[in-house]
């Protein structure tokens, strides 16, 4: 059989060759011409994700694939590929290929890739869009830096395991980068839902990563960061770096720090907080995650950074309440707060604007875009100097904002008001900046008037009414002539074109004059192009200034935006202490009372925590009474308070919470797939291993994926390990089912009873939502299947079931039992062996588990015991 033969090598497949080998991994978008080409394995991907046409050629007997789009739609395509998860090598013409001798110069310009975007259309206006390199330095010792190149900002850190996983779960990365021989590693902690991107060894080793730190930074060392000392942070920082030279990002002066994220100022979060909490995305499809509630930014740089606060609570009391006093301050003077509030608005992203001037990628429309929102620096001094004297926090903010004078000068000068989006097409600069521009404008509209005139003189001349004189790029100027006049046209018209109702004609005249109006153009564009960049190279001066400005804007908004909230919501203002204990009044929980049915009202609770009588609850109550909302509101308050905001109650005394930890039985998790009981008890032991003297644990039916025997024995031990721990008294809330937990109270000082109660009224069970002292009896899980739908038979069946079940089990559930548990293995039977239907009831019903088994088949399982004890 003959062998395929190779592809011939023209020297345009050479070169393409040889770019694509440079770029290995990225898709490469080839220019050729007005169009963007994709070959190969790129071409199948690209036209699957772009739905493309896509074309086979023949190439020396071996066919390729082809696809490719116009040029100018570059801006709508490349977002697409890059949210794809595509990295875009964009290869462009590097020179004119009029003036090219031979094949035209080609290079990679920009390397897009997911976690590296200036594009708007990639980026989400309210989310930072991180780039983020973790470094594995041993077993449990990880580095770790994030870069928003479209902000500039830079964070690193180090820490365990759990600290870094924590804080990608809370950064969610659009891209990580990391060493290729960690890739299993990488796997197992993290999953495979990232985009990520490998380095070798090379890459991760410190010398490298800090003298690419200090090149980039223009210092001597890295002392004036904070960061010095943190060894595999610096690595990991470096490995960006190094991704941006590869990617050829090289205008990165807007990235002009690096802050370490400092442990030690925020509250631990651990992953399952974040995720089990909803703070800034929802759990399940339809959740309303808590940031929704408490956006209501006016800039999307505000938004981002609530979006960073929700993830880094602060434990220090003194920031906090500086936030919270701002808070209060808005809230006291509604005036200020509105007026604030319009001069927010024009502002939009300054700190995506400042980026661009940095990198050069600023467009004509948006520099005047920066320049009206810095137009508003001058009225917000105005208005913090007017209540700076009354709150002297305001001062900082003061101190810190530049109104850019010069620069807004410059651009009110020499950029047009309606100046365009694009900057090599002129109608940029105003007329009176540059003498030549001023001239060869004036010879390029005196040129169009003309032609009017010639048009008209045309007209009249040969009896063509319609005559008219157009532009297009084939054949310059032309006359058209409608078919109805075709036999007026003089001899001396050049015809240049056929239409299906007209022809198209040349004149000598109109040709010197296309010439002269032409070259004007030409030069015009040439000129407003040089006095542009001018101007961007001016702002770029201006940088540092303009970051800072966005910086302190985003904050009062940020904060204005929880005074707007605490106002809508009637939210009260916490007190926030070094004391140990939590006092909430009337507490509700953020998003669930704004989604309640109309006519349903939230019921507040009051909650109490200290470290001398209360420190642990343990929440009992039906299914649906409200225990889960309860334990996520008290979390969600503290966790409101820490970042600054008001809080839902009418009062709120919260000792500072330095950690906050929550775990959900693992059978919720099971449903998705995501966790097993293993997995949940390795992050309980976690928790337990990882106690501090200011956490708060949420255990939200902990132990409920196993058997009721071992979940309420590990339950317990759980409870009586919290109670006994010899350093700390974490404030703990347990919600559970297990009714056998009640008894903990006898023995344990510090552990109290409440349920969540509820009314039973003829028969039905009737939700109160009111936290209580005391245990309580029933599950009443019944019930709520019977509201569920359950046929009839099915519920009065279950009521018989379940009554026998209780009988006996009173009879033989032995108290003591269970507190000498250590000693005594202890097993109840509900059956006794009578016969062999008893026994298999038995066996059926061991291996039932109640908790995590879904009503179907419940209901099915109560069928088979129908039968069995039919026969
Ligand atoms: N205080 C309240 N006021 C009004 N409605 C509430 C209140 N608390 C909870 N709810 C409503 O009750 C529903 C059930 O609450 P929740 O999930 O907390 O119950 P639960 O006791 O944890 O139930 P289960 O034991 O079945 O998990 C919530 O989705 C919410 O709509």
């Amino acid at each position: 059989m003959a062998k395929p033969s190779a592809p011939k090598e023209t020297p345009l497949s050479k070169q393409y060759n040889q770019i694509k080998s440079k770029y290995p991994g990225a898709m490469l978008l080839f220019r050729v011409g007005d169009f963007y080409e994709t070959f190969g394995e790129d071409a199948i991907k690209a036209s699957k994700i772009l739905g493309i046409v896509l074309t086979r050629r023949n190439n020396g007997g071996a066919h390729e694939e082809l696809a490719g789009f116009p040029h100018h739609s570059l801006d709508n395509y490349l977002p697409k590929l890059v949210r794809a998860g595509q990295r875009v090598a964009i290869c462009d013409q590097l020179e004119d290929p009029k003036e090219a001798k031979g094949i035209v110069k080609r290079g990679v310009t920009e390397l897009v890739t997911p976690g590296v975007s200036y594009n708007d259309n990639v980026l989400d206006i309210k989310q930072n869009n991180y780039l983020a390199s973790i470094h594995f330095a041993a077993e449990d010792l990880l580095g770790v830096a994030f870069l928003d190149i479209s902000t500039g900002e830079y964070f690193t850190t180090e820490g365990s395991l759990a600290y870094i996983d924590k804080l990608i779960q809370g950064f969610a990365p659009a891209e990580i980068l990391y060493c290729k021989k960690h890739k299993a590693k990488f796997e197992m902690i993290f999953g495979d839902k990232y985009n990520t991107y490998t380095f070798d060894d090379w890459a991760f080793t410190y010398d490298f990563a800090y003298n690419l730190l200090v090149t980039h930074f223009k210092t001597n060392s890295l002392k004036g960061f904070g960061i010095e000392n943190l060894r595999e942070g610096i690595t990991a920082s470096g490995v960006i770096l190094q991704y941006l030279s590869d990617t050829e990002h090289k205008n990165i002066g807007h990235v002009s720090s690096l802050t370490r994220l400092d442990e030690e100022k925020f509250v631990w979060l651990d992953r399952f907080t974040i995720r089990n909490l909803e703070l800034v995305f929802a759990q399940f499809e339809g959740g309303v995650p808590l940031i929704h509630i408490l956006d209501q930014t006016i800039t999307p740089m505000g938004a981002r950074l609530l979006r960073k606060w929700m993830v880094l609570p602060l434990k220090e009391k003194k920031p906090i309440e500086e936030r919270i006093d701002t808070v209060e301050m808005f809230l006291n003077d509604m005036d200020l707060m509105s007026d604030l509030a319009q001069i927010l608005k024009p502002i939009g992203d300054l700190e995506r604007l400042v980026s661009k001037v940095a990198v050069r990628r600023i467009s004509p429309r948006e520099l005047n875009q920066l320049k009206r929102a810095l137009l508003q620096i001058e009225p917000i001094k105005e208005i913090l100097k007017k209540h700076v004297d009354q709150f002297p926090v305001l001062e900082k903010y003061l101190n810190q904002l530049h109104d850019c004078s010069f620069l807004i000068e410059n651009i009110t000068k020499q950029l047009r008001d309606d100046a365009p989006a694009l900057s090599n097409q002129g109608g940029m600069i105003a007329t009176g900046v540059d003498a030549e521009l001023d001239e060869l404008h004036k010879i390029a509209f005196s040129g169009k008037d003309y032609l009017v005139d010639l048009q008209n003189r045309e007209s009249l001349r040969t009896g063509i009414p319609s005559l008219k004189i157009a532009f297009n790029k084939v054949f310059g100027y032309y006359l058209e002539v409608s078919n109805a006049h075709k036999t007026k046209v003089p001899p001396e018209w050049i015809r240049k074109q056929t239409l299906v109702n007209a022809e198209r004609y040349i004149t000598e005249e109109l040709k010197i004059y296309e010439e002269k109006i032409l070259t004007a153009e030409s030069k015009i564009f040439e000129i407003e192009f040089k006095i542009f960049n001018d101007l961007v190279i001016t702002a770029s001066e201006f940088v540092p200034q303009i970051q800072l400005n966005a910086r302190v804007i985003s904050t009062i908004d940020a904060l204005l935006s929880f005074a707007f909230v605490a106002n809508k919501n009637n939210y009260c203002k916490p007190i926030i202490s070094e004391g140990k204990k939590i006092d909430i009044k009337e507490g509700r929980h953020p998003v669930i009372e704004q989604q309640l049915p109309l006519g349903e009202s939230f019921v507040p609770n009051d909650l109490f925590l200290d470290d001398s009588d209360q420190q642990i609850i343990i929440i009992t109550g039906p299914n649906m009474a409200g225990k889960s909302a309860l334990l996520r509101q008290t979390a969600l308050i503290v966790l409101m308070a820490q970042i600054g905001s008001y809080v839902p109650a009418t009062s709120a005394e919260l000792g500072l919470v330095d950690k906050i930890f929550t775990r959900v039985g693992a059978s919720d998790n099971l449903s998705r797939g995501e966790s097993t009981f293993m997995v949940e008890m390795t992050e309980t032991a976690s928790i337990l291993n990882n106690l501090s003297d200011r956490s708060l644990v949420i255990m939200d039916e902990i132990g409920r994926g196993t058997s009721t025997y071992d979940g309420v024995s590990i339950a317990w031990s759980i409870a009586e390990f919290l109670h006994n721990h010899s350093k700390f008294k974490p404030w703990t809330l347990f919600a559970t089912h297990y009714h056998e937990l009640n008894q903990l109270t006898e023995d344990f000082k510090r552990i109290k009873n409440f349920n969540v109660s509820v009314k039973e009224l003829n028969g039905k069970v009737v939700f109160l939502r009111k936290l209580k002292e005391g245990g309580s009896e029933h599950s009443f899980g019944i019930h709520v299947a019977q509201i569920a739908g359950m046929p009839q038979s099915v519920v009065l069946r279950a009521n018989e079931i379940l009554h026998h079940l209780e009988k006996d089990h009173i009879k033989e559930n032995n108290k003591e039992k269970i507190k000498e548990a250590p000693k005594n293995n202890f097993q109840l039977s509900f059956f006794d062996p009578v016969d062999s239907v008893g026994e298999e009831i038995k066996g059926m019903l061991n291996e039932v588990d109640v908790n995590t088994i879904s009503p179907i088949e419940a209901l099915l399982k109560l069928n088979e015991l129908k039968r069995l004890l039919q026969k």
